[in-house]
């Protein structure tokens, strides 16, 4: 299996930046890959490919782990470009799906035991219902871009009227991950906010470990 090499990451971060497509921050990619090789996570999933940058980054520490990522855009020519890049990097590890998470999850037969949210954060929510099945025992889910800039912590009236939704429906979700009786969640600030949540073994699940 072909390593990625830094020339096409390279590519990709230029392409990102000339036609406005966000990425994870350089924090995050290195935490992220690191949690992977640690975990040994080998079922991995991402909602919002964008060009493909993450992609690429969790299929190559999968890879060394005999693991996959199956990854989710909506824009179809974001998808077309990331195929590109995938199929240029030579890694045979990713599935890659064009159309809205909410219409492609439902459709998903697999868990996973890393799933990686970097996608409207206002669906985070909506993805959070249809996501929480699919996540295995002792798995991650990870929400990146949480903090909102740190409009997340500011009182709702000092902040722009247009972004208070955006405010509340994070708000709302990361009420329910922090308080989710059968997960462990931590808020890091790392990029612009990483919410990382485990899924607790079950009894019956540690007595097979
Ligand atoms: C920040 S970019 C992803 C960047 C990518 N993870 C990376 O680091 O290279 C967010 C992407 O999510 C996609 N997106 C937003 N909402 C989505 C949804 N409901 N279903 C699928 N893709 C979605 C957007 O079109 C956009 O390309």
């Amino acid at each position: 299996m072909e390593i990625v090499n830094r020339g096409i990451l390279e590519m990709m971060t230029d392409d990102c930046a000339k036609n406005h497509v966000a990425l994870i921050a350089p924090e995050t990619a290195s935490y992220l890959k690191l949690l992977i090789e640690w975990g040994n996570f080998r079922r991995i999933l991402e909602i919002g490919t964008g060009l493909g940058y993450s992609t690429l980054i969790f299929a190559q520490a999968a890879a060394k782990q005999e693991g996959a990522v199956v990854t989710i855009e909506r824009m179809p020519e974001r998808v077309e470009r990331a195929r590109e890049y995938f199929s240029l990097s030579g890694l045979q590890n990713i599935r890659s799906y064009a159309g809205d998470a909410q219409d492609v999850l439902p459709c998903l037969t697999d868990s996973f035991d890393f799933i990686f949210m970097d996608a409207a954060m206002g669906q985070y929510l909506d993805f959070f219902q249809l996501l929480f099945p699919k996540l295995a025992p002792g798995g991650l889910l990870i929400g990146d871009n949480v903090l909102f800039e740190n409009l997340i912590f500011r009182d709702r009236y000092q902040i722009p009227r247009r972004r208070r939704t955006m405010q509340q429906r994070l708000r709302d979700f990361l009420n329910l991950v922090l308080g989710h009786s059968e997960l462990s969640a931590r808020l890091f600030s790392i990029g612009d906010g990483l919410v990382v949540c485990r899924r607790q073994l079950s009894v019956r699940d540690k007595m097979m470990e």
